[in-house]
């Protein structure tokens, strides 16, 4: 409870530039401390929204999956592409083959995409290498494993002291996804608590119309994300633009059937226990839900 007797929000939002243009925009101060933000890696939101300490914001699409009971997804919002990302990569020092009895370091930070490289493995590769999960540090990942699973940031970053030593290969897991189903890949999904949904509906809306206006902001004009991420992060205008354009941040019928092939899969293979269907939450009307297929 704050001052004026309600319970605040608590958003959830991911430490890495990819959800930049949702939140760049987003008027934080805006309803005092009935909004609190909270940035982290996606596992450590993933967890926070599972525990309860988070009410709504970015996680790891299969983290819904895994919750899906207890959540509901934001409309229009998700962090996607169709192809390659430029911040999911695997490096490797030989074919993906060679990796089908390998060991492979994933990052701790992600669940979708280590979840991805899963699927790609056994079902497409027909391999199931052994995993080992470590901080986000490519060096010593490599040094561990046969191959490094990195994400976000730590990716880009990595990517880039890859291409000036040329130690590794690289391979974008966006684009093997597309190569494999000729679908979109959806990385991450804005989550909402049922009760979060049910206590609090006008505060749920007015976020949610400031989520889709910041993120319309942005898409309009990137360039001011475009200098911020240069200056915070490094790289080129070139490549922060291609970055910002090769990620997509809605969440329309493509995107929710490649989520869905995604979940299939992953259920098939054995990750997750259900199949899962994509549950949204309505803007004024809070006690209904919309069951999607
Ligand atoms: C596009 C990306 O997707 C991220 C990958 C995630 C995961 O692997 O769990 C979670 C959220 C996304 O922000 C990225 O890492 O850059």
């Amino acid at each position: 409870m704050n001052k004026t007797g309600q319970t605040p929000i608590r958003i959830g939002r991911i430490d890495f530039t990819n959800v930049w243009p949702v939140f760049h925009y987003f008027p934080e101060g805006r309803w005092g401390d009935q909004v609190q933000i909270e940035r982290q890696v996606p596992s450590g939101l993933n967890r926070a929204m599972a525990e309860g300490r988070i009410d709504l914001g970015a996680i790891s699409s299969y983290s819904y999956a895994e919750h899906a009971d207890e959540y509901l997804l934001l409309p229009n919002l998700s962090v996607c592409a169709l192809g390659r990302v430029n911040s999911i990569f695997l490096f490797h020092r030989g074919p993906l083959e060679e990796l089908r009895e390998g060991l492979v370091a994933t990052a701790s930070t992600s669940a979708s995409s280590v979840n991805l490289f899963r699927i790609i493995m056994r079902r497409f590769l027909n391999g199931s290498p052994r995993e080992v999960s470590m901080q986000p540090d490519l060096n010593k990942m490599m040094e561990e494993a046969d191959a490094a699973l990195l994400i976000g940031d730590d990716a880009i970053k990595a990517s880039w002291m890859n291409e000036r030593d040329g130690l590794y290969r690289m391979t974008d897991l966006g684009e093997l996804w597309k190569q494999f189903t000729g679908q979109w890949m959806v990385f991450a999904v804005w989550a909402l608590r049922k009760e979060a949904a049910a206590a609090n509906p006008e505060l749920v809306e007015d976020i949610y119309g400031a989520l889709i206006e910041s993120k319309r902001k942005s898409v309009n004009d990137i360039g001011p994300l475009v200098d911020k991420a240069v200056h915070s992060i490094g790289g080129t205008e070139a490549f922060w633009h291609a970055y910002f354009h090769g990620l997509q941040y809605g969440f329309g019928e493509p995107q929710q059937e490649g989520l869905l092939t995604y979940y299939r899969y992953a259920w098939e293979e054995g990750l997750l226990e259900r199949q899962t269907t994509l549950n949204f939450w309505r803007p004024g009307e809070p006690s209904r839900t919309e069951g999607e297929r």
